[in-house]
Parts: C-alpha cells; sequence; structure tokens
C-alpha cells in the first residue's frame, strides 16, 4: 500500500498548496490537494457546495477525498483546513509525516481577508477565524508529528522549514523513499468465500477496515450506473459513497429509505424502481446497499426484480447485517401477513464489512445483532459462545477483545451453510433457528421491536422445546437463557398473546401444508427440524417464554 511522503494540515490560507508544490519539486516528487480534488470530482466550487448543500455535505465529500487521496497518494498531500475535524481522519494519519503549518490570526486576516473561496470566513474574518482555530488547533496539533510556523516567512523559506524539520534532505535525484513505510502497513482484511450454487456466481465477504476502496472494483468497468441505496440514519455516509463513486466516473444516484424495517414495503421498494427507471438503469448497472439488515434485504430484492435482476453489493452497517442478512442472498420485504414473505434468492457480488461502522451503532442495535452471533454459536460453532461467556460486558461493544473474531465466525458458518444450499432445501433451514417464533412475534409488535430480540426470545423457546422434545440436554438448554440474558437480550414475550403466535407461524416458510416445523438442537452444534410437534409441548414450550 502506498502513503504520502509528507501530509501537511493547518488552516485555509496558511500556504498548504504553495508549500507543498515546492516540496514536491524538490523532492522530485507529485503534490495533490483534497480541496482540489472535491472540486474536480463535484464540478462545483468549494464554495457552491456549501452553499448549495451545506457543511454538512462538504465534510462527507473531503472525508472520501481525504481517505482515497491517503490510499493511492505518494508525494506532498494537502488537506483542506478542516479535514482534522474527521477522527476516522485521523486516526488514518497516525504513522504518516504530518505537518501542521501554523500562522496567527494578524498574519490569516492579511492572507484570507473576505476571500469568498473560502467559505467559512465569509463575515467577520477576524472573529471567525480565533473561533475557528480554538476548535481545531488541538487537532492539528494531535496529528501532527511537526509544527512549522509560517508567519513572516515566504513560501520558500517554510518549505525549507519543513524539510529541517522532518530532517528530509532534498534529493539530487529521484524521489526519497516514502515514511516509516513498515509502520505504514495495511490493516488487515479477512477475506471470506461464498461458493457459487444454483446456478450462481461465487463471491467474497470482506471483513476490516478502510475497505470501501474496494468498491469500485467489485462495481467493475461494465457498469455505468450506480444506485446506493441507505437508510435515513446513514445520509450521510451514502451521500459521501455516492460521491466517492461519481469521482470515479459513474453516473451515480443516491436512495434514502426509511429506518429499519419500514425499509421492507412494497411501497419503498416501488420508490426505489422508479428511481432506477429514472436514472435509465440498465442490466450492467450495479445496485449498492449500505446500512443494516433491513436496507441490505431491500436492496438485494429491488436488485433482484429490477430487470429481473442486476448484480448488487452489500455494505453491511450492523453486528446483524454483516454476521447474516448480507451474506446468502435471502432478500425481501414483508407483507401485511408476515416476514419476508415476498422475495428472491439473489446473492450479492460482494459484501464489505468495514467494522468502523460499527462504532456508531447504538448499544441497542449492537446487541440485537449478538442474537445471531449467538445462533451460530449454538448451531454449528460453540467457540462463539465461549468467547462471549469470557466476557458478556465486553461482546456487548464493539470495543470488545473478540468482535472481529465472533463477527468472522459467525460469517464463516453462514458462507459454509449456503455455499451449499442457496435455495434452502435443507441444511440451511437450520440459520432459522430462533426464527420460527422470532418472526412471529416481529408481526405481532408490527415490527416495534428489533429482529435480534425477537430471535432470542425465538431460540429461548426453541431451546424449551428441544428440552421437551427430549432432544435437548438441561445443561444446553439452560445456557441459553444464561448467555442471551447477560447480554442483556430479551427471554420473554406476553403469555397471552399465544394464540395469535401460533397463527402466524403456520405461514411461516418451513411449515409444510398444516405441518409446522421447527429447528430444534439434539444437542451443542447439531440442529435437526422437529416436524409437527404436539400441540400441548409447544404451550408448554411458550409456558418458560410467556409472562
Ligand atoms: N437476508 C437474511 O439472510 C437476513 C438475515 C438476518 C436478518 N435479516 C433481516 O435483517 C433485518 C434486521 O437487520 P438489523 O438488525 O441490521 O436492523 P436494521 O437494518 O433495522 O438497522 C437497525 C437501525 O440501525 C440503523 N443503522 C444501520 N447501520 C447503522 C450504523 N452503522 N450506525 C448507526 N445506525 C445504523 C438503521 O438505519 C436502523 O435504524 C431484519 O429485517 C431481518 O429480517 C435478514
Ligand atoms: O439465511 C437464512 O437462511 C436465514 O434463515 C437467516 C435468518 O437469520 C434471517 O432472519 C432470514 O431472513 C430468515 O429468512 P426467512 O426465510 O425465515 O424469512
Amino acid at each position: 500500500m502506498s502513503a504520502p511522503l509528507i501530509v501537511l494540515v493547518g488552516p485555509m490560507g496558511v500556504g498548504k498548496s504553495t508549500v507543498g508544490r515546492i516540496l514536491a519539486e524538490r523532492l522530485g516528487t507529485g503534490f495533490r490537494d483534497t480541496d482540489d480534488d472535491v472540486v474536480a470530482a463535484e464540478g462545483r466550487s468549494i464554495s457552491d457546495i456549501f452553499v448549495d448543500d451545506g457543511e454538512p455535505a462538504f465534510r462527507a465529500l473531503e472525508k472520501q477525498a481525504v481517505r482515497r487521496a491517503l490510499a493511492e497518494h505518494e508525494g506532498i498531500l494537502a488537506l483542506g483546513g478542516g479535514a482534522v475535524l474527521d477522527a476516522d481522519t485521523r486516526a488514518l494519519l497516525a504513522g504518516l509525516r504530518v505537518v501542521y503549518l501554523s500562522m496567527d490570526v494578524e498574519e490569516a486576516v492579511k492572507r484570507t481577508g473576505l476571500n469568498a473561496a473560502r467559505p467559512l470566513l465569509a463575515v467577520n474574518p477576524r472573529k471567525q477565524w480565533r473561533e475557528l482555530m480554538e476548535a481545531r488547533r488541538h487537532l492539528y496539533e494531535e496529528v501532527a508529528t511537526a509544527v512549522v510556523p509560517t508567519d513572516g516567512r515566504t513560501p520558500d523559506e517554510v518549505a525549507q522549514a519543513v524539510l529541517d524539520a522532518l530532517q528530509l534532505p532534498a534529493p539530487t535525484g529521484g524521489a526519497t523513499p516514502g515514511p516509516r513505510q513498515e509502520e505504514a502497513m495495511p490493516a488487515p482484511v479477512t477475506r471470506i468465500h461464498v461458493g457459487g450454487t444454483a446456478g450462481t456466481e461465487p463471491y467474497d465477504v470482506l471483513v476490516g477496515r478502510q475497505l470501501l476502496g474496494e468498491l469500485a472494483g467489485l462495481i467493475g468497468t461494465k457498469a455505468k450506473r450506480v444506485a446506493v441505496i441507505h437508510p435515513e440514519a446513514l445520509a450521510e455516509t451514502g451521500e459521501a459513497l455516492r460521491a466517492d463513486l461519481a469521482g470515479q466516473g459513474y453516473e451515480t444516484i443516491a436512495v434514502q429509505v426509511p429506518n429499519a424495517e419500514e425499509a421492507k414495503t412494497a411501497e419503498v421498494a416501488a420508490y426505489c424502481w422508479k428511481a432506477l427507471g429514472q436514472s435509465g438503469f440498465t442490466r450492467t448497472d450495479v445496485i449498492v446497499g449500505v446500512g443494516g439488515g433491513a436496507t441490505t434485504d431491500l436492496a438485494g430484492f429491488v436488485a433482484a426484480t429490477w430487470l429481473r435482476g442486476v448484480r448488487w453489493i452489500a455494505v453491511p452497517t450492523t453486528v446483524l447485517a454483516m454476521v447474516d442478512a448480507a451474506v446468502g442472498g435471502k432478500t425481501g420485504i414483508n407483507t401485511a401477513e408476515g416476514k419476508n414473505l415476498v422475495g428472491a434468492f439473489h446473492p450479492p457480488a460482494g459484501v464489505l464489512c468495514d467494522l468502523a461502522a460499527l462504532d456508531s451503532l447504538s448499544v441497542n442495535d449492537y446487541v440485537s445483532g449478538l442474537a445471531e452471533v449467538i445462533k451460530a454459536g449454538f448451531i454449528a460453532d460453540p467457540v462463539i459462545l465461549d468467547l462471549i461467556e469470557s466476557d458478556p460486558q465486553a461482546a456487548r461493544t464493539p470495543a470488545g477483545p473478540h468482535t472481529a473474531e465472533l463477527i468472522e465466525r459467525s460469517i464463516r458458518v453462514k458462507a459454509e451453510v449456503v455455499s451449499s444450499d442457496l435455495k434452502e432445501s435443507g441444511l440451511r433451514e437450520i440459520l432459522n433457528y430462533g426464527h420460527t417464533l422470532g418472526h412471529a412475534i416481529e408481526k405481532n409488535e408490527r415490527y416495534k421491536w428489533r429482529h435480534g430480540a425477537a430471535v432470542s426470545v425465538g431460540m429461548h423457546f426453541a431451546a424449551e422445546l428441544g428440552r421437551l422434545a427430549g432432544r435437548l440436554d438441561d445443561a444446553t438448554a439452560d445456557r441459553h437463557r444464561t448467555i442471551l440474558e447477560a447480554v442483556g437480550l430479551p427471554l420473554h414475550y406476553r403469555y397471552d398473546q399465544w394464540p395469535k403466535l401460533l397463527e402466524t407461524m403456520k405461514v411461516d416458510k418451513k411449515s409444510r401444508g398444516d405441518l409446522l416445523r421447527f429447528i430444534v438442537l439434539d444437542g451443542l452444534a447439531k440442529p435437526t427440524v422437529l416436524e409437527g410437534p404436539d400441540p400441548a409441548v409447544l404451550l408448554a414450550a411458550y409456558g418458560e417464554v410467556g409472562e
């Protein structure tokens, strides 16, 4: 992976571009400016972007431009004045030679004045400058390996001061080697392969950080248009992705859909189809679904149905979507009669699980995703259960010591199953552990419960059913309660709702005619099907769950 030789940060007007060009010339390397990148990608000035779209929109574009430039550029890189406001950007600068070019307020007002090309200083420059610097100075200092004052110096003198501060001699020929290359190691990426079955293409699930650079490669060169479908909560991310892809030459649209289950409706699917139709989306074009499982289920379904199937890429941003929803090609929407009743098997062309996305999840949504992780533990990989039980509190946050391992292990479980049975003709049914009752609870709650919470209650029920049916030992059945409770997932639901839940379970996708079918365990990691259980056993199992 490449890294810039020197990164220049500092306030607007300090001379990063002028000094950067001089440094590039002296060091025999190239110069790049992320503000220029944004302007080129958008075809508008920065002032216009601020005025038309607002500062948050500009910051999102800037963040993508910085990320891309850091990954691609080996010379001198100047960042926009506010780039360091973003915590992810600051993290990306760790280990690089970063020089903060500073200047005092008098010099700043002299240099910037009422320059309309600098939108943040358009009114009362002296006061605004002070406020800006109060907010930013410590951030420049945080990322800098050297601070070089520019007051009273010519650009040539500043460039020399930078070389002196970094102890970099200007070479007599050729470029100076990149900075501390052994320290700027690429972040590890795990690649989990999903085999193609039933005439579908194989694909990979990538787990790591800074993965969005992989997107264009997955979209490929045959696509002319890309539609980024994202939920309201990820408006900034969706727009940043769209702008990044636009900067790479694709015609792009961002399609914002409601958060969570409200997106999984025929009306929202129709809204997406309309957006595709109006943009002239053809069979070679590509949909990117970025968001939680509800969004990836919808985006995949829209991809499956538009022109009878176009390629799509999943960018899951919740634990649940990474470990389950985005992998395996089950796409769909809900109807008034039940969960996921309309859908298609339509695998993605690739899945990018960028673990950094998890940092903005609410605890509730993070923990909800653990239900599917725990499911993978009970049906196939008990090491998952051991890891969670070793510190359940730590497992509740993305900062926990086993986050990446838990996610990767769960994806491997899913990948192995769907690689051999895409269309759920047998083995795949085991992934529905806890879902028969779980889906009925979701419907009963009009989808106000998170899927993971409902599946948690459903797994408790399945464990009790397995125990009462004489299949599951007490220790493993009890382990369901302790682990689910330890991470803060629910075990119980309203007892009086049983008749309604039973009715809904009759239209579960595993039912055959009037025969109810459940996934239960014959023992730890030994899932099996329980067909047509005695109604009295069902009720007794629910007796343990109902309250
Ligand atoms: N297709 C499958 O195989 C499969 C498997 C499991 C679950 N699912 C489906 O997945 C859905 C549940 O997915 P989920 O638990 O991810 O919920 P979700 O998609 O409803 O997301 C939960 C909330 O988090 C928001 N969000 C998403 N990413 C965020 C982020 N990084 N930061 C902040 N907020 C963020 C969403 O907008 C939403 O409001 C259900 O519809 C379920 O049926 C499908
Ligand atoms: O991938 C599967 O197969 C699953 O069953 C995974 C489940 O966790 C997921 O909730 C899935 O959407 C359920 O599918 P459904 O066919 O029961 O609607």
